[in-house]
């Protein structure tokens, strides 16, 4: 990968009143060789939240399809989106909904054009979206499934693999990586959502694009069960017995390799995690509390299925944070690296 141009990544700032604003701007200070980074937003709301954190930046307003400026330190090239009403830190305000969504649009577009090798986002609300009228919203992942019309996506949160380099009693992958089975949606309708269609679709797809995007050779993915201890032979639950286990046999027999489903509750040990190259959680609370327990702020979160690389931060809109300076960019950068890692993969395996 050591020939490949550095990549041109869209960095979408997000909700306005939260941290991602000022986020971009922290970053846009550092020394970025794995990608240059194209921020999408309001200028004038990113120089605002600069001036109010006390960062200098240079804010270079340009078009996607025409040439970036240099990159120099403190140098942020910006593709312009006007917010749609004034936005102060930590106050949502719905009007600026509609933006938030815009920048997405644009993103999409300039990878699908070719102006970007991939894109990188900041937390939106996905609460003030709802509020907006956008009935159905759920999140990034579902709006770029739909944005670039595929069946399926599969949301990954994965850590930065440095961070257990040297943590004594660590024996996973590299990183570690979970993805979901299902994400957002209430508790109780997990187990209607968890269809053997569904269930297949993820798998095959956390399969591919652990080759595509890791470049794992063959990968090996631990399932955990619904129920507590994996329903307890049937006793704790029957979806074990009448979903997963007849998938999990019909993909081995297609050559994936699948160890479980396991118990969720000691698949996130050494021992179980020891040659894994990503565990699959039914739902979204079986797995990122595990994941963020053990790399809040040094993981990032990457969508499977897209025909264009995204990647995301592990956290929110910390409206509790915006204005202050003091959010952590820790998580921007690995997405950031993440991202700048698979468009450099993608373009070598297979041009998108
Ligand atoms: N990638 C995304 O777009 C994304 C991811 C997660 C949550 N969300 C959305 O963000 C909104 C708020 O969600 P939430 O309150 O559950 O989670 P949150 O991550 O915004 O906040 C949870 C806690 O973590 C802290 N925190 C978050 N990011 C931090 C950072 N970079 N540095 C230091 N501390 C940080 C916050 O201050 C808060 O105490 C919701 O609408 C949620 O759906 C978006
Ligand atoms: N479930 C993610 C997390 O907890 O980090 C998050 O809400 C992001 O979702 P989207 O990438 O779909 O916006």
């Amino acid at each position: 990968m050591a020939d490949t141009p550095v990549p041109v990544l869209a960095l979408t700032t997000g909700e306005p009143a939260g941290i991602g604003p000022e986020l971009a701007v922290m970053l846009a200070a550092e020394e970025a060789p794995a990608a240059r980074l194209v921020a999408v937003g309001d200028p004038g709301l990113l120089a605002e939240r600069a001036a109010l954190i006390g960062r200098d930046v240079e804010l270079v307003e340009c078009t996607p399809g025409e040439p970036l400026p240099t990159p120099r330190p403190g140098m942020l090239p910006v593709w312009p989106v006007a917010l749609r009403a004034p936005s102060r830190p930590g106050e949502l305000e719905v009007a600026n909904a509609a933006y938030v969504l815009e920048t997405l649009d644009l993103a999409v577009r300039a990878c699908r054009e070719g102006q970007a090798a991939g894109m990188v986002t900041a937390p939106l609300h996905k609460g003030v979206i709802l509020d907006a009228g956008h009935a159905g919203f759920t999140g990034h992942t579902e709006y770029l499934r739909d944005a670039c019309g595929v069946d399926e996506v599969v949301m990954l949160l994965a850590t930065d693999s440095a961070l257990h380099a040297g943590q004594p009693g660590w024996r996973g992958s590299a990183a570690l990586r979970v993805a979901l089975a299902t994400t957002h949606l209430p508790l109780r309708e997990v187990s209607d959502a968890l269809t053997g269609p569904r269930l297949a679709r993820v798998l095959r797809i956390l399969d591919a694009d652990l080759r595509r995007w890791f470049g794992v050779a063959a990968p090996r993915i631990a399932v955990c069960g619904l129920n507590p201890h994996a329903g307890e032979g049937g006793h704790l639950g029957r979806e074990e017995l009448d979903v997963i286990i007849p998938v999990l046999e019909a993909l081995r027999a297609e050559g994936l390799t699948l160890d479980g489903p396991l118990p969720a509750d000691t698949l996130f040990t050494p021992r179980h995690l020891e040659g894994v190259d990503a565990v699959l959680a039914m739902y979204h609370d079986q797995g990122l509390p595990v994941l963020k327990y053990a790399g809040f702020g040094r993981a990032a979160n990457i969508t499977l299925g897209l025909p264009l690389v995204r990647t995301s931060v592990d956290h929110g809109t910390a409206l509790d944070l915006a204005g202050r300076g003091s959010a952590d960019p820790g998580s921007l950068r690995v997405a950031v690296a993440l991202a700048a890692d698979m468009a450099r993969r993608g373009a070598e395996v297979a041009p998108m």
